[in-house]
């Protein structure tokens, strides 16, 4: 399978499920994975290596598997144990930290994706926060990059919405495909975000966490018993 010709100008759809939340069981993620593909998706990003092992059965598109551990500093696949564990569980990629931040193993972003190469067959993709991430992440090797991490690290604002911004820096100055991640919540802004040069757009909470868009509608409709907007 050729994964980056497979997901050129397409929509790939994270399914996720966070700890001690109802939806939160691999069996789940793969049925909501299955259905965001009869929808058109042309690949899933899944967490967790139970996630990644029955989603893989399931889908016949190319899974984006990622482990994370803790949530905050390094911990989207932060270590190269973890990598290896989402390569094993049948991940076509690994998505993995691609800060410049340390990692808890020591290794470099470079080592992790040289290592992981000598040992599984498989792409990796490097979720970045900032336009000095993504040019890091090229030299150490990554095959897609993504700004799945801008807002959350520091270096860059917390749009509303995706931050278009990067993206355009990040198309215009990186050789390796740019997968456009974060904040997509309306299919005009993947559409915006595609437009910008990206070779693929993931979209997330917008499609796959039914209780954040339930919010969305709870908090347009305003308090109980108060008239909308007054
Ligand atoms: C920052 C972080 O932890 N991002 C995670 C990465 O896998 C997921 O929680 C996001 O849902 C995913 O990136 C898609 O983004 P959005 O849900 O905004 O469409």
């Amino acid at each position: 399978m050729n994964v980056i010709e497979a997901i050129r100008g397409r929509l790939i759809v994270s399914c996720q499920a966070y700890p001690g939340e109802a939806m939160r069981d691999p069996r789940t993620m793969a049925q909501v994975a299955q259905a965001t593909v009869a929808g058109g998706a042309a690949a899933v990003r899944v967490q967790g290596e139970e996630d990644v092992r029955h989603t893989s059965a399931a889908v016949d598109v190319p899974v984006i598997g990622l482990i994370k551990d803790g949530n905050d500093g390094v911990f989207i696949t932060p270590t190269m144990d973890h990598a290896l564990a989402v390569a094993r569980a049948g991940a076509h990629v690994v998505a993995l930290d691609g800060t410049r931040r340390p990692r808890p193993d020591g290794r470099t972003l470079a080592e992790t994706i040289a290592g992981l190469r000598e040992r599984a067959d498989v792409l990796v993709m490097a979720d970045c926060g900032s336009l000095d991430d993504a040019h890091a992440a090229e030299d150490a090797g990554a095959d897609l990059v993504g700004t799945t991490l801008a807002g959350y690290t520091g270096n860059r604002p917390l749009t509303d919405g995706p931050d278009l911004a990067l993206l355009e820096d990040v198309v215009r100055s990186v050789g390796v495909p740019v997968v456009a991640e974060g904040r997509i919540h309306t299919s005009a802004q993947a559409a915006a975000a595609l437009a910008t040069g990206a070779h693929a757009v993931c979209v997330g909470t917008a499609i796959t966490h039914p209780t954040t868009i339930t919010s969305w509608f709870v908090d347009a409709l305003g308090a109980p018993g108060e008239p909308v907007g007054g």
